[in-house]
């Protein structure tokens, strides 16, 4: 019989010593033939709330970036702050369209993610570069702390795009598809632009300074992280989720789904809902270091993915973060909870926490 292949993760056990677990890989599992799901992906029943997709649906507003530019009518683009505005408060959670990303970037980003997936196991852990220095990176697991949690039915690889220098001499990106890297760059660029109107945007339907979140951002230091999830589909999907619940510690998200869509689910009312989100439409998400930034005008929602029976589902998630040395400070006249935070000191808290029960990593920012 063939052999299943492992992901190898670190961990600090509870005696303080560095452990190594095993962990398998979902889609070697899923190509192997499964006809139960493995104990170790199993949730602990939550209470009333089976992750299958078969939930209430959230519809997710829309916000349209062309209607927020400068240029366009005063009386739509104050129309379209207020929208905004809304959707960041109420839920932290927007998809928007007049963004200008052509069909072709967002085309060659979903056939590089496929082509990825696609390749083998061994061909997949050859082509992509050994982070050293970088946490979270590389083709793997996320916040595998014991040999004993139960684990995320996903698939991921882990991509740190800018700034450059905190990757300079290690070759991060995958080798295969070929322009793997050509077609993630393209989008990152013109999402970062796209992420930085909406910045922008956002300080201006809270009455603030066009730049009070924008100034952190600069173009050489600031952090772009892409996390790249394949979820396939899973023998219980009743039992396993793709991602625990969680936060993104980011200031802001921007996701996209490839192949189905019915797998983000957000906790709205103590009701955990689906996202009415279609496919190769983009979804804008709050994270903590927003929340934050905006002394909780702005409510980083606290999602998490369910599996599906049928269909593979990918999705890129670009994580938008200042740069990790920089101090953020909660503009006045919110919520009075936040401190000052730096922002690497922040993500190093959240990622040593993960994963929590509740919404637990932002309290590191308030005020006792
Ligand atoms: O796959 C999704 O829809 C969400 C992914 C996500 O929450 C994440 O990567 O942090
Ligand atoms: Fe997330």
């Amino acid at each position: 019989m063939e052999e299943v292949h492992y992901h190898e993760s670190k961990f600090i056990d509870s005696s303080g010593c560095l452990r190594i677990t095993k962990v398998p890989v979902v889609q070697e599992l899923v190509r192997h033939g499964l006809d139960r799901l493995p104990d170790r992906f199993i949730q602990p029943r939550p209470s009333g709330s089976p992750p299958s997709s078969r939930h209430r649906r959230l519809p997710i507003p829309f916000v349209d970036v062309a209607r927020l530019r400068e240029g366009s009518d005063l009386g739509v683009r104050a129309e379209e702050q207020a929208r905004l505005r809304a959707a960041a408060e109420e839920l932290g959670v927007f998809v928007i369209t007049g963004h200008g990303i052509g069909d072709d970037v967002l085309g060659g980003v979903r056939d590089v993610v496929k082509g990825f997936f696609g390749l083998s196991f061994d061909e997949k852990k050859g082509c992509v570069g050994c982070y050293m220095s970088v946490d979270n990176m590389g083709y793997g697991r996320n916040f595998v702390k014991s040999d004993d949690q139960p684990l995320d039915w996903i698939d991921r690889v882990t991509v740190k795009a800018f700034p450059k220098s905190a990757t300079e001499g290690v070759d991060v990106w995958p080798q295969k598809p070929s322009n793997f890297k050509g077609a993630m760059e393209a989008y990152t660029e013109q999402s970062r632009d796209v992420l930085d109107e909406i910045l922008g945007a956002l300080a201006e339907a809270f009455s603030l300074e066009k730049r009070a979140f924008l100034d952190y951002f600069d173009r050489d230091s600031s952090d772009v992280n892409l996390r790249i999830n394949c979820y396939m589909p899973c023998p219980s999907p009743d039992l396993a989720l793709g991602i625990v619940p969680h936060t993104d510690a980011s200031a802001l998200t921007l996701l996209i789904q490839f192949g189905a869509s019915d797998g983000l689910q957000i906790l709205n009312d103590g009701e955990w809902h689906t996202a009415e989100w279609p496919e190769d439409v983009l979804l804008v998400s709050a994270g903590d270091l927003m929340e934050i930034m905006s002394d909780g005008r702005v409510r980083s929602p606290w999602h998490r993915v369910a599996t599906r029976s049928i269909a593979e589902r990918f999705s890129v998630a670009m994580f938008y973060n200042p740069p990790s040395t920089a101090t953020i400070w909660p503009v006045k006249g919110g919520s009075g909870e936040f401190r000052e935070v730096v922002v690497g000191e922040y993500c190093r808290h959240l990622y040593e926490i993960s994963p929590t029960k509740g919404k637990d990593a932002i309290n590191f920012a308030k005020i006792l």
